[in-house]
């Protein structure tokens, strides 16, 4: 039994050894998604780049970033000098850029959280696999996409696996760490302890569609769009009844423009394809016109809701 204990003691240290290894975190992706990432990731002291191709959103995340981690540090100190120190701290742990490669020159770990498309993901992917160290660990942010076919762009299958957050990244809890056949213990290890570092509550995921949450979340949000196509109820009733009926802090309605219904509609697309006699992975029709028309929710002004002040 010592001799197992022993064995225990050991990977422990190692996974958080490897945890601990992880200070330079170049994140890939500064939308909704990658700015609360970097944020996180800043706040709790690591060395973070934040990337993207398209500086006017680089320009937009750091205002985000900003006046979030404002909301965190007056809801952890409330006003006066701990606050300001929490802030300017935080800040001065985040760099951005609009050069992937040479973001990851450094890089103990890359999160990817760009557009939910496998193509644009694997070719990022392949493109970073010759700059990133060899010891560096890759993890996508993807809602939906199988892990093993991005990861199959690169020669780190090893060092390769899922880190998917939740929205808004400052305040959810929960992190789903996704592994593959051939991401190894320590990589796996040192993903949750980097979680763990992150402030997050870690759940172990297989590279299954939507790993836990997002494949009980989805076909729900979009059970809940074929009801109101149905004529049964109208978008603000459904989101009042899963409030007040079930205790959601938001309605299906409320959340998957909270969530962009750009992604809402990669993700719905891709099971569609891989599975398309499934019923709840079935497209929506309501949802393909908003996303036709540009409204994409919370991020364009206007989804089923409309949010221009
Ligand atoms: C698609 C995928 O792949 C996976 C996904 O992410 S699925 C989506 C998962 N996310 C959810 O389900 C979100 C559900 N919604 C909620 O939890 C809440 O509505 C919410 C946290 C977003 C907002 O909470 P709220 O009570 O309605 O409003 P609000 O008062 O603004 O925020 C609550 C607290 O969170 C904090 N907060 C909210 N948004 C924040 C942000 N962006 N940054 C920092 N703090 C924030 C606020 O400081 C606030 O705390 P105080 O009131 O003490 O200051
Ligand atoms: N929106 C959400 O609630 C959640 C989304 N996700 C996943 O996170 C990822 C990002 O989603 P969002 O942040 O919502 O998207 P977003 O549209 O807000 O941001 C995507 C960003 O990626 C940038 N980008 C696109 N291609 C790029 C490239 N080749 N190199 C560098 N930057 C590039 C875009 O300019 C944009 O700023 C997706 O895979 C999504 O499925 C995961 C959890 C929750």
């Amino acid at each position: 039994m010592a001799f197992f204990n022993h064995l225990a003691r050991r990977s422990f240290a190692q996974s958080a050894a490897m945890a601990n290894a992880i200070k330079n975190v170049t994140v890939i992706g500064s939308g909704l998604m990658g700015s609360g990432i970097a944020q996180v990731a800043a706040q709790t002291g690591h060395n973070v780049t934040m990337v993207d191709i398209d500086p006017v959103a680089v320009e937009k995340a750091q205002k985000r970033i900003g006046a979030s981690i404002a909301r965190v540090a007056k809801k952890k100190f409330g006003e006066g000098d701990d606050a300001a120190k929490f802030m300017n701290e935080s800040m001065s742990h985040l760099k951005t850029s609009t050069d992937a490669v040479a973001s990851v020159e450094s890089a103990d770990l890359v999160v990817e959280a760009i557009v939910e498309n496998l193509k644009v993901k694997k070719e990022l992917f392949s493109k970073l696999d010759g700059a990133a160290p060899a010891h560096t660990i890759f993890a996508s942010n993807t809602s939906s996409i199988p892990i093993a076919k991005i990861a199959e762009a690169t020669s780190r299958l090893d060092r390769f696996g899922g880190l998917h957050f939740f929205n808004p990244v400052p305040v959810m809890k929960l992190l789903e760490v996704v592994r593959i056949p051939e991401t190894s213990d320590g990589t796996y290890e040192a993903m949750k302890g980097w979680g763990k570092a992150m402030g997050k509550v870690t759940v172990e995921c297989k590279d299954t569609p939507g790993f836990i949450v997002n494949r009980l979340l989805v076909p729900y949000m979009f059970e809940a769009v074929r009801l109101v196509e149905r004529g049964e109820a109208s978008p603000r009733d459904v989101d009042t009844a899963m409030k007040l009926g079930a205790g959601h802090p938001m309605g299906p309605f409320e959340l998957m423009d909270y969530v962009g219904l750009d992604t809402g509609k990669f993700i719905i697309d891709g099971w569609h394809a891989d599975y398309p006699d499934e019923e709840i992975f079935k497209p929506s029709p309501m949802l393909e016109k908003l996303v036709a028309d540009g409204k994409l929710g919370v991020k364009s002004g206007e989804g089923f809701y409309s949010y221009k002040k």
